[in-house]
């Protein structure tokens, strides 16, 4: 049988829910936030300390449904935006498949209870940085800056930032500069992630009136700004190793990476102004997820081996 998506009204004349459980997954961002959860997961598993397995299952489960129920929350706000964009008209809320109350509701009740959950199974100080990059995200960044100034996205942008300090505080109670250093990789590597796509998407941006960078500073200084963030974040991801935090196999991995984020962002500066296709920016933009990937799942596994080399006493 077919399933058709509206909402109507009961001889009551109460609005009936239609939403399957399909729509509410999609209100969690699950895409985007996998890879949110897995740098979170990585800052909890490369941590000195050996975690008891359960806290660890627990610390990812309560992350991963905190980070969904923020995404939940920006649908909620964003819904008269994403309903002019090509990219997001199809959401949950702007095709009319999930009230916007039963969003404002499902992502409040997931947010106190992923916060609540930390907060008594592991511990506070982990429980207290998820609701504040919970806040983040949805009063500073989505309610806040994301409409006001094309900054947004580099100051909002340490709310993406955040996980792998979560992750590390489950584990050790605290923050640490081994930590610190996983967070900057993530913000200095959020504005060329996210320009990168803004630059072939920035007509549906305009449309919606948001002030993202290549709509209020025009494409050739947009791509200015991606190559000289490009430039940042590669030196900054070969840090663990330059401070000892990992081997030296970790360190030429980041810096293979890191050169290659510096390329494609070269190719986008030097992209035409005329060039209607782009390849160049889609190219950085899919390049980026395998970066940011590719470096975390490089510390994980150097951590992981540097943990064996102990246990095996070499
Ligand atoms: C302020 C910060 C960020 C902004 C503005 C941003 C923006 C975006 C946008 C607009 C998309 C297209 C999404 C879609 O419609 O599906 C996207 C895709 C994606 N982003 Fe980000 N992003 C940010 C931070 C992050 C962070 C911190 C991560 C992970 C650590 C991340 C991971 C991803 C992934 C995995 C995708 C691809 C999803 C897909 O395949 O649909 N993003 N990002
Ligand atoms: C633990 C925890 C709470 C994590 C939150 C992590 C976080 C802030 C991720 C940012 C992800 C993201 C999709 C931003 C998109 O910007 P947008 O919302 O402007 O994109 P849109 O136009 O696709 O809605």
């Amino acid at each position: 049988m077919a399933v058709v998506h509206h909402n109507r009204l009961d001889d009551s004349g109460i609005v009936m829910s239609e939403a399957t459980a399909g729509d509410f997954f999609a209100l969690l961002k699950p895409r985007v936030m996998s890879l949110v959860v897995f740098t979170a997961f990585v800052g909890l598993a490369a941590t000195p300390v050996a975690v008891n397995p359960l806290i660890a299952i627990i610390a990812i489960l309560s992350i991963a449904v905190g980070a969904g129920a923020s995404g939940a929350l920006n649908m909620w706000y964003d819904a008269d935006i994403d309903r002019v964009m090509s990219r997001t008209a199809s959401r949950p809320i702007p095709a009319g498949r999930v009230q916007p109350g039963e969003a404002l509701t499902f992502g409040l009740v997931l947010s106190a209870l992923s916060v609540l959950t930390l907060g008594v199974l592991v511990n506070w100080p982990a429980a207290a940085m998820l609701a504040f990059t919970i806040f983040f995200y949805v009063v500073v960044y989505t309610m806040w800056l994301k409409r006001a100034t094309p900054q947004n996205i580099v100051i909002g942008g340490a709310a993406g930032a955040f996980p792998p300090m979560i992750g590390w505080a489950a584990a050790t109670g605290t923050i640490s500069l081994e930590s610190v250093i996983l967070f900057l990789i993530i913000f200095l590597w959020t504005p060329p992630h996210f320009w990168a796509l803004a630059l072939f998407k920035s007509e549906d941006y305009g449309r919606a009136g948001i002030p993202m960078m290549p709509n209020v500073a025009g494409h050739a200084s947009t791509k200015r700004q991606i190559f000289a963030y490009a430039l940042l974040v590669a030196p900054v991801g070969v840090l663990p190793w330059v401070l000892g935090y990992t081997s030296a196999a970790y360190g030429i991995v980041a810096l293979a990476l890191g050169v290659g984020f510096v390329w494609y962002a070269w190719k986008v500066l030097a992209m035409p102004a005329g060039d209607a296709r782009m390849r160049p920016a889609k190219a950085l933009f899919a390049y980026s997820l395998l970066y940011l990937f590719g470096i975390f799942a490089a510390y994980l596994a150097d951590s992981l081996v540097a943990r064996w080399m102990v246990l095996a006493g070499a």
